[in-house]
């Protein structure tokens, strides 16, 4: 279709749009773990951005990895106002490997690229509009609104449309900005390699001609894909939306119950687990009763929840709640109602 409409004389430009009002989310990630078919997302995107005559990217509802990185191939791109747009790649384990992480850079800057690539989060159309990602947001029919777009840039040449002829924007320090993000990364989500790849990728964009950087991305992306990190990233994607649809027997559903507060929990044997539960219920607020049976255990777990519920409160610049804990080593009643609030 698109070959169709790049060599068709008659037609003049071009616009691309999804379909129910979704532009496109990216890649089918349930591909990922098999070979890979279908037309190759990255000639695709070139090819479009290499066409003689003006393609514009008609974006409603989501622009989502391979999908806005399409949108980026082409030499405009309106959205509408209620649209989405990011590289969450990141979160699935990956980098955004059809040219997204040469080609943002190149269009938004450097540090803004760094940002949206390494942290996955999505955009609303007013923040891509301010970061130039798009060029116009409408609240109209915005597939309309591309098409009267089109005809009016159809006798212009996209040829200083291409983002991958773009030079990326300088920077007065990239040494320091990229030391900065790559610490930053690490320390936010310790021994992920995706993360610190999209760093390497970006500072590819910075520093390399176009063709260097695709390889560089190239050759991040084939460690990545194969990566157990990316496995589990992906499988943690679907594990999250099955647990969405999961019932009780009885047909409850957290989606469709009213939650209830709640303010006393008793946590039962204090080893690793029970020590990190009744700490997060304390600096959630609430009142807990830790038992263990014991003795040495009890002791040592007193003093190691002690000190995590010191060093939480410290840097969270707050007083720690240690009086939000009560200790038993037995299961009489009394340890129960103090639980309960009973006698
Ligand atoms: C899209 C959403 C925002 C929708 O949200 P919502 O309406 O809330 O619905 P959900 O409940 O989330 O989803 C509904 C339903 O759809 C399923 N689903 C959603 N998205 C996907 C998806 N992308 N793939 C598959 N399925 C999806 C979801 O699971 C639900 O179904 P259910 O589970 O049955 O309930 C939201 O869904 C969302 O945010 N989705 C994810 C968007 C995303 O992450 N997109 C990025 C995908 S990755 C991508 O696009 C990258 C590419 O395109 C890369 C292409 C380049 C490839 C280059 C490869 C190079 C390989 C090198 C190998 C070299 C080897 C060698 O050399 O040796
Ligand atoms: N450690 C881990 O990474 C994970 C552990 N789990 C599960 O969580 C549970 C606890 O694991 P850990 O904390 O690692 O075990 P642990 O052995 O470190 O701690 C268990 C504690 O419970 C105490 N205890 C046993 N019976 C008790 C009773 N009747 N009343 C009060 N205290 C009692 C023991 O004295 C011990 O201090 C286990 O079932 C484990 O399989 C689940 C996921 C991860």
């Amino acid at each position: 279709m698109m070959d169709k409409a790049l060599s068709d004389r008659k037609v003049k430009s071009v616009v691309i749009c999804g379909h129910n009002g979704k532009f496109c989310g990216g890649a089918d990630i349930r591909e990922f773990s098999s070979p890979l078919t279908g037309p190759l997302l990255i000639p695709v995107i070139q090819g479009v951005e290499s066409a003689a005559k003006p393609v514009v990217a008609a974006i409603e509802g989501v622009a989502l990895g391979g999908g806005l990185e399409l949108a980026l191939g082409c030499h405009y791109r309106i959205a509408n106002s209620k649209a989405r747009l990011g590289l969450p790649e990141v979160h699935l384990g990956l980098l955004p490997g059809a040219g997204g992480s040469q080609r943002l850079p190149r269009l938004i800057g450097v540090p803004a690229a760094l940002d949206l690539i390494t942290t996955g989060r999505h955009v609303t159309a007013a923040e891509a509009l301010q970061l130039g990602l798009v060029d116009r947001v409408t609240d109209r029919n915005t597939v309309d609104e591309a098409v009267k777009f089109a005809l009016s840039v159809a006798d212009q040449s996209p040829q200083s449309r291409r983002i991958s002829t773009f030079p990326c924007p300088r920077h007065p320090d990239l040494d320091a900005l990229f030391e900065d993000v790559m610490q930053r990364v690490r320390q936010r989500a310790r021994g992920a390699l995706a993360p610190v790849a999209c760093v390497r990728a970006v500072r590819a964009a910075a520093t390399l001609p176009f063709p260097q950087g695709m390889e560089r991305e190239r050759e991040l992306m084939a460690t990545l894909f194969t990566s157990g990190q990316a496995r589990a990233q992906q499988y943690h994607f679907f594990a999250q939306r099955a647990v969405g649809r999961w019932s009780m027997p009885s047909g409850a559903r957290w989606d469709k119950t009213k939650p209830v507060a709640v303010h006393k929990a008793m946590v039962i044997g204090l080893g690793t687990m029970g020590r990190g539960i009744a700490v997060a219920l304390v600096q959630a607020g609430v009142s807990v009763v830790a038992m263990e049976t014991n003795e040495k255990q009890l002791t040592d777990a007193k003093q190691a929840i002690s000190s995590m519920l010191e060093r939480g409160a410290k840097r969270r610049g707050v007083a720690p709640a240690l009086d939000k804990i009560r200790y038993s080593s037995d299961h009489s009643r009394r340890s129960r109602s103090a639980l309960t609030g009973g006698p």
